[in-house]
């Protein structure tokens, strides 16, 4: 059976415990900060931990694939547990793995991430599709059959991400307002909300020239390490910030080891989101 589409079941969590998404990046140097050591068990503590400060109050979890990878299979087998554990805990879990590849190939990222009786299953994966939004078809279809979603590169928080997400396309639309229209496409007609998502980095500033009214959320990395602020949400997103999941990664991490401390600050970011929204 599948699950309840991903939007109904992201609405309804943001509405409970608000949009904060906190990001699992056991970065090697926060691993070394934290006491633990830069192997398989100082990973899996560092991610055991934060699930267990954090699965129960925070809308999302989104564990960056990256710095499980690193550490090979053994890596993976810790991704695995954290996403099961995570999810039995009560949070959302997108995946951050920014998967993107020809079709045939797409349709393998998806049986990995997003069949849901994969080990890996997540209730959303991020995805590129800057190899055309097209060759993300698998993705989309495996992710409506499962009741997961997507989050779809559009306009990331990198200053670089500009020189691809910025071109200019013969029908005078940029690259970035050109996903965007795709992923509005993708969820017309659905309600409370739309599942496949677009990232959209909180750093970028007034976006008011783009149609972010995708009846879908917004995965809005940059605040904290980045240099953006809850305080930035509406002026970057205007009336579309109902829609924005702000992730912080590092800004929580770095509270860390303690598991009241690392409650504490995501308690911060939230009510800082939550003030943020209200005078929106
Ligand atoms: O445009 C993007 C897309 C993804 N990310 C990811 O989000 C987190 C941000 O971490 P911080 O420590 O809060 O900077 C990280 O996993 C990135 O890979 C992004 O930053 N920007």
């Amino acid at each position: 059976m599948s699950l309840e589409p991903f939007g109904a079941r992201l609405r309804r969590a943001m509405e409970d415990r608000g949009p904060l998404c906190v990001g699992i990046d056991p970065h090697a140097s926060l691993l070394t900060q934290w006491g633990l050591s830069d192997d398989v068990a100082g990973l899996e503590r560092f991610s055991m931990t934060v699930i267990e400060a954090l699965a129960d109050r925070v809308a999302v979890l989104k564990p960056q694939s990256a710095f499980f990878e690193r550490f090979g299979s053994r890596g993976i087998a810790v991704l695995e547990k954290s996403v099961g554990v995570a999810r039995a805990a009560g949070a959302l879990v997108v995946m951050d793995a920014k998967r993107g590849d020809i079709g045939s190939t797409m349709a393998a990222y998806a049986e990995t991430f997003l069949h849901k009786d994969a080990p890996l299953f997540s209730d959303a994966l991020t995805v590129s599709p800057y190899l055309g939004y097209g060759s993300l078809k698998p993705a989309v279809e495996l992710a409506r059959e499962s009741g997961a979603g997507l989050f779809v590169l559009a306009l990331t928080s990198n200053p670089e991400g500009g020189e691809v997400q910025h071109a200019v396309r013969a029908d005078g639309r940029n690259v970035g307002a050109t996903m965007l229209g795709h992923l509005a496409a993708e969820n017309a007609g659905e309600t409370p909300l739309g599942s496949f998502g677009a990232v959209v980095g909180a750093t970028l500033g007034d976006l008011s020239s783009y149609d972010l009214d995708i009846n879908g959320p917004l995965l809005a990395p940059g605040i904290g390490a980045q240099g953006a602020a809850a305080s930035d949400l509406a002026g970057v997103f205007g009336a579309a910030v109902r829609n924005v999941v702000p992730n912080v990664s590092r800004g929580v991490l770095r509270h860390g080891p303690g598991m009241i401390a690392l409650r504490e600050s995501a308690d911060r970011f939230a009510e800082e989101i939550r003030a943020a929204l209200a005078s929106a």
